[in-house]
């Protein structure tokens, strides 16, 4: 939430979620960004599909599995950024709704990254693209 709120990025939250997320522990991960920033929830994924903030842009996708480098891509304001949860990514079947699959290059034999770094990695090169 603070790197979406520092980048001026909407959040979407689509559960279920590696972190058992309270309204009450949304608001104190946000500590004083959350005015900044109000994720909206999806009960599932089929539900964010459905919704108003899936209707327009691309769903970029970020995983260890991903076809293209960040570094390649040249982002647009209305792309969507998706990431998976620290336990286990996306499952198959959003990977594969994903318009673009996207990684970020690391040092051969590290796993990953987590996923708030990834985030920050991501919207660092968006915002630099787009500035
Ligand atoms: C800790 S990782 C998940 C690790 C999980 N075991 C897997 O293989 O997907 C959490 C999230 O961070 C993002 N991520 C981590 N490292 C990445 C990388 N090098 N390139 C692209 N995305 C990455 C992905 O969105 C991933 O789902």
């Amino acid at each position: 939430m603070r790197v979406a709120a520092c980048f001026g990025a909407g959040m979407d939250i689509v559960e279920p979620c590696a972190f058992p997320l309270t309204d009450k522990k949304i608001r104190a991960a946000a500590m004083d960004y959350g005015a900044a920033i109000s994720p909206t929830r999806h009960a599932s994924w089929t539900a964010y599909q459905n919704s108003a903030e899936a209707a327009r842009g691309r769903l970029v996708l970020f995983t260890t599995a991903g076809a293209g480098e960040i570094w390649d891509f040249d982002f647009s304001a209305d792309d969507r950024l998706l990431f998976g949860r620290e336990s286990a990514g996306v499952p198959e079947n959003v990977h594969e709704s994903a318009d673009e699959r996207l990684r970020i290059p690391i040092r051969e034999g590290m796993r990953s990254l987590n996923v708030t770094v990834t985030a920050a990695i991501a919207l660092a090169e968006a915002s630099r693209q787009l500035r």
